[in-house]
């Protein structure tokens, strides 16, 4: 099963938002079959008839076509919109770090490619003793950056390709998203090249706020390609 991993320079950057933007990406071209994973998920919402849900969780379900059951991909739910540990610890539970793996494993003989989305930043706590960066180590998957567009992204995306490298990863590229509508932020010109040309990275494509996701160089983005069997899984 070959794999991308898909951190953020922070919460609420557009992990989700890429993460299915790519699965869908993939599935139209009807060439490889596509998992999604999240190896815990905090931070519930209660709908109308006062059911919990989650909503990263309902994007890449919707995003998978409802083809594979919830728990699978995210097999660990809090309420709290806290770090994991934490949101555990407030219902009395812990992380179980075993199920954060025995979790991939379901997807290996079902699957070519798994997209793994990290929670928060790369230095997010996963568990009790592990960071998201940990998690990712472990996998070796090449780490895909989403970063926001924006004032201020140059000097974020820069700290974390140094994190991801710093494990010996391989880094995909970097993804520039607007999750909240910029107005008149004359940075969006040269936000890109300054990260390419400062951090030695690909910005891989940007995804303004609304629209769809725009490779930057190619006509597509080979996210299979970029994609590698981990010899640690
Ligand atoms: N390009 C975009 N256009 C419009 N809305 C967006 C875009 N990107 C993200 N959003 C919205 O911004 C919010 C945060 O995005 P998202 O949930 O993908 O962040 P995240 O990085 O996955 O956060 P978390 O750390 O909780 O996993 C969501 O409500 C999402 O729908
Ligand atoms: C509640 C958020 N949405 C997110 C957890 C973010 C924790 C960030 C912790 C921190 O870095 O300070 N949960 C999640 O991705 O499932
Ligand atoms: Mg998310």
């Amino acid at each position: 099963m070959r794999g991308l991993f898909i951190t953020g320079t922070d919460t609420d950057v557009g992990k989700t938002w890429m993460t299915a933007s790519i699965a869908s990406q993939l599935l139209a071209r009807n060439e490889h079959k596509i998992g999604l994973y999240k190896p815990a998920c905090s931070g519930s919402v209660r709908n109308e008839e006062g059911r919990l849900y989650w909503p990263d969780l309902e994007h890449l379900y919707i995003a998978l076509r409802e083809q594979f059951p919830r728990d699978r991909i995210c097999p660990q739910t809090f309420e709290a919109p806290l770090a994991p540990p934490v949101a555990a610890a407030a219902e009395e539970k812990q992380i179980d770090s075993e199920l954060l793996r025995t979790g991939i494993d379901w997807w290996r003989e079902r699957v070519d490619m798994l997209l793994v989305e990290g929670v928060g930043g790369w230095y997010c706590p996963l568990s009790e003793d592990e960071m998201v960066a940990d998690f990712a180590t472990e996998l070796a998957f090449p780490v895909v950056i989403v970063a926001r567009l924006g004032l201020g992204t140059i000097n974020h995306t820069l700290l974390t390709l140094d994190a991801v490298r710093s494990r010996g990863l391989t880094v995909a590229g970097v993804i520039l998203n607007e999750p909240v509508a910029l107005e008149g932020d004359a940075s969006v010109e040269s936000n890109a090249e300054q990260i390419e040309r400062w951090g030695k990275t690909s910005v891989l494509g940007i995804s303004r706020h609304d629209q769809h996701y725009q490779p930057r160089q190619t006509e597509e983005t080979d996210w299979f390609g970029l994609s590698v069997e981990s010899s640690r899984t």
